[in-house]
């Protein structure tokens, strides 16, 4: 997508000047969840906002294109907008989703598993993030800085497991090999803490019957003695058998995430289970908190600052959890390092964190920063402490992968669509067993 015109804001301190929107691909593996399997191409979106005096932000976000429309409409109207002033740029962005067709109730649905109502923080994010990476450039400060300081100086994050194919199909194996059962599962375990250090794990359930799942995860807590293991089937059992999982699972599992889809539902299993509920589903807006926390729905919610509008939402939703004593943890979905950059100053500054974050970044084998920041270690990434997110974008990766994008003809995540194309008899397993 085009630049912005710059705007020159003549001795006005610092305005922006340019927004630049670039849609980009990378290659994403064969992962299987309970939508279906991840398509082989990846779609973000890049926000780069430049001030007038030189500045630069960055931001990360989803990609598709009905998400890229809407960021293009917001960028073509910041120029000579206050990159300090939060509050206007939020109304900005409500403003632009108020113009479109269906007004600003029209929501976004991001790969058929995460439906949000309104699409005001999904798409305020990136630009809030972006504007924060320029307040802490001016300032000098790293982005932790912005948002009460940096509690922790590294951030743990969990090896995330996936069932997941060989390869795509008609395409060559990337090397990691075929997870359909326990077995294969705990190598892909053994790989993914030898070379990156995770202290704790979480696979993707939600493909197979829950007795599977159940196996899988015992192997792994046989394998790993001690590591702290989730479980998370996006909502595939019915209540009875969350249940039944959790009795079994119990003493095994940190968590079990989303087993069964809704508030009401979700409240049905925690009262007659002892092992702890998280969700990044059911709970990912400031508005289901309080139906959430009457009903003692779960006691673990997953902050995602892509979701919850941005790192200020984010950071407050940590205070939150304190204040009603839940545990907090991180979501992740397929991404980059612009995204992760924004992950790690977030938990850094979030005193609640109670569990290792989420990630899918081993997963990725492209990116647009330039590398040497943000390397795992221990299954930790050390906060940056330059000024702003610390990352820097490397334009030829970028332009490749925006190449990459034009290419492939992608325009949104369909795991449903693109499972279905292998095998037609596929439907969600959304609350099969
Ligand atoms: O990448 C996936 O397949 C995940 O299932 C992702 O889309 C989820 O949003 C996420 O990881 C989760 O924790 O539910
Ligand atoms: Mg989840």
């Amino acid at each position: 997508m085009t630049a912005a015109d710059p705007v020159t804001a003549g001795g006005r301190g610092s305005r922006i000047a340019a927004v630049e929107v670039t849609p980009v691909a990378f290659a994403d593996p064969p992962l299987l969840n309970v939508v279906g399997v991840h398509p082989p191409w990846a779609l973000r979106a890049i926000l780069q906002i430049r001030t007038d005096d030189w500045l630069l932000g960055l931001g990360e976000t989803y990609g598709d294109e009905a998400q890229l429309a809407r960021l293009q409409a917001v960028a073509d109207r910041l120029g000579g907008h206050d990159p300090f002033d939060l509050h206007d740029l939020r109304a900005l962005v409500a403003d632009v989703l108020a113009q479109e067709r269906g007004g600003a109730a029209a929501g976004a649905s991001f790969g058929g598993m995460l439906d949000v109502d309104s699409a005001l923080e999904t798409v305020y994010s990136p630009f809030e993030v972006a504007c924060l990476d320029i307040q802490a450039r001016r300032a000098g400060v790293p982005v932790s800085a912005l948002l009460g300081g940096a509690v922790r100086d590294e951030v743990p994050f969990s090896g995330y497991l996936f069932y997941r194919w060989a390869g795509h199909p008609g395409e060559p194996e990337d090397g990691w090999g075929e997870a359909l059962g326990p077995d294969q599962l705990v190598a892909q375990a053994r790989r993914i803490v030898d070379g990156w250090g995770f202290g704790s794990l979480k696979l993707k359930g939600g493909v197979l019957p829950p007795e599977q799942e159940c196996a899988a995860v015992e192997a792994l807590a046989d394998a790993f003695p001690g590591m702290p293991l989730r479980l998370d089937p996006n909502g595939a059992w019915t209540p009875t058998t969350s249940v039944r999982v959790a009795e079994r699972l119990a003493g095994v599992v940190e968590y079990l995430e989303d087993p069964t889809p809704g508030i009401a539902g979700m409240a049905e299993v925690s009262a007659q289970v002892d092992v702890p509920l998280a969700t990044n589903m059911c709970v990912i807006a400031m508005e289901h908190l309080p139906p959430a926390i009457a009903a003692d729905t779960v006691q673990v919610v997953l902050s995602d600052h892509h979701l919850w509008g941005g790192l200020r939402r984010s950071a407050l939703l940590g205070g939150i959890t304190q204040t009603w004593g839940l545990g907090l943890s991180m979501h992740s979905n397929s991404h980059l390092g612009v995204s992760l950059a924004a992950m790690v100053h977030l938990a850094a500054a979030t005193p609640n964190l109670t569990y290792a974050c989420d990630t899918h970044y081993p997963w990725k084998t492209q990116d647009v920063i330039r590398p040497g920041v943000l390397d795992f270690a221990g299954g930790e990434v050390a906060v940056p402490t330059t000024p702003g997110l610390g990352v820097e974008l490397d334009g030829d990766l970028l332009g490749e992968l925006h190449e990459q994008y034009l290419r492939c003809g992608v325009r949104r995540r369909e795991d449903t669509v693109y499972m279905r194309s292998i095998d037609p008899t596929f439907t969600p397993n959304t609350s099969r067993w």
